[in-house]
């Protein structure tokens, strides 16, 4: 079967998922489009972060299916703080990290492995703290080595919870960029944001309220006066 850009590379029915007998999220149906960015924001506690780790098959859901097209493994860009800061690895061990996915972590990585290494280091702007230990770096630049190591998976599905929240303009900006060209190469991603205009720019937008999807769309069609008064109590964007 061939699989256009124009079909989901995800779609999920009727998702109940929870940590305790209390669902997360409830009947959650939502589709994600593939070769496109989207979007997944609302407010805190909403279930965002548990929809992505549904998604990246690390939740389970207690009913309800997630279906994918390609039969790939995910890559899954964590919060920082997910990331412990005592692993002593060098960023640059860090980021080949993404290769095992390919090779296995008790086989040689290739110079082609190490070529994709470099690209993804020098893409996200670390190779003058290559060399330095992960957990020496300041929250803005591990950020930017966990989605370097993302990318190195070369995945085609990307999924990233909140990858530039705390982070300074000129870091959001190298990430922003850094996941269009991924996508310019194909790959479909899926990021939680809080962020409005990062929303604004994607694909394909997913509203997330209380646990259930209050809307769905072209983040302009979806971020409407309504949807904003509604669930974040703003009138507008500006
Ligand atoms: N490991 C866990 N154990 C128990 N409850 C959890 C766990 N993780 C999340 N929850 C609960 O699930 C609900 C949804 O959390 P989730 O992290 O998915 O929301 P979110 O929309 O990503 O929030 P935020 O914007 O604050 O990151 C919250 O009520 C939260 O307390």
């Amino acid at each position: 079967m061939t699989i256009t850009r124009d079909q989901p590379e995800i779609a999920v029915r009727d998702l109940t998922v929870g940590y305790t007998r209390e669902p997360v999220l409830r009947g959650l149906s939502a589709t994600f489009p593939r070769g496109r960015m989207t979007a997944v924001i609302g407010p805190n506690g909403s279930g965002k972060s548990t929809l992505l780790g549904v998604i990246a098959g690390v939740l389970r859901p207690a009913a309800g299916s997630v279906e994918r097209a390609a039969d790939r493994e995910p890559a899954f860009v964590a919060q920082r703080s997910a990331v412990s800061d005592s692993l002593p690895i060098s960023v640059r061990d860090a980021v080949s990290m993404g290769r095992w996915a390919h090779r296995g972590p008790w086989r040689r990585l290739t110079a082609q492995d190490w070529a994709v290494v470099e690209k993804c280091l020098a893409g996200l702007e670390l190779l003058p703290v290559a060399a330095r230990r992960l957990g020496s770096l300041s929250g803005g630049q591990r950020q930017r080595a966990l989605l370097a190591q993302g990318l190195a998976q070369e995945s085609g599905l990307l999924l990233l919870d909140e990858p530039g929240s705390g982070l300074d303009a000129e870091a959001r900006r190298l990430i922003s960029a850094a996941l269009e060209n991924a996508k310019a190469q194909g790959t479909t991603v899926v990021q939680v944001t809080h962020d409005f205009a990062e929303a604004m720019r994607a694909d394909h937008c997913l509203v997330l309220n209380g646990g259930r999807l209050i809307a769905a769309g072209a983040p302009g069609a979806v971020l409407t006066p309504r949807v904003l008064e509604e669930v974040w109590g703003i009138r507008s964007l500006s």
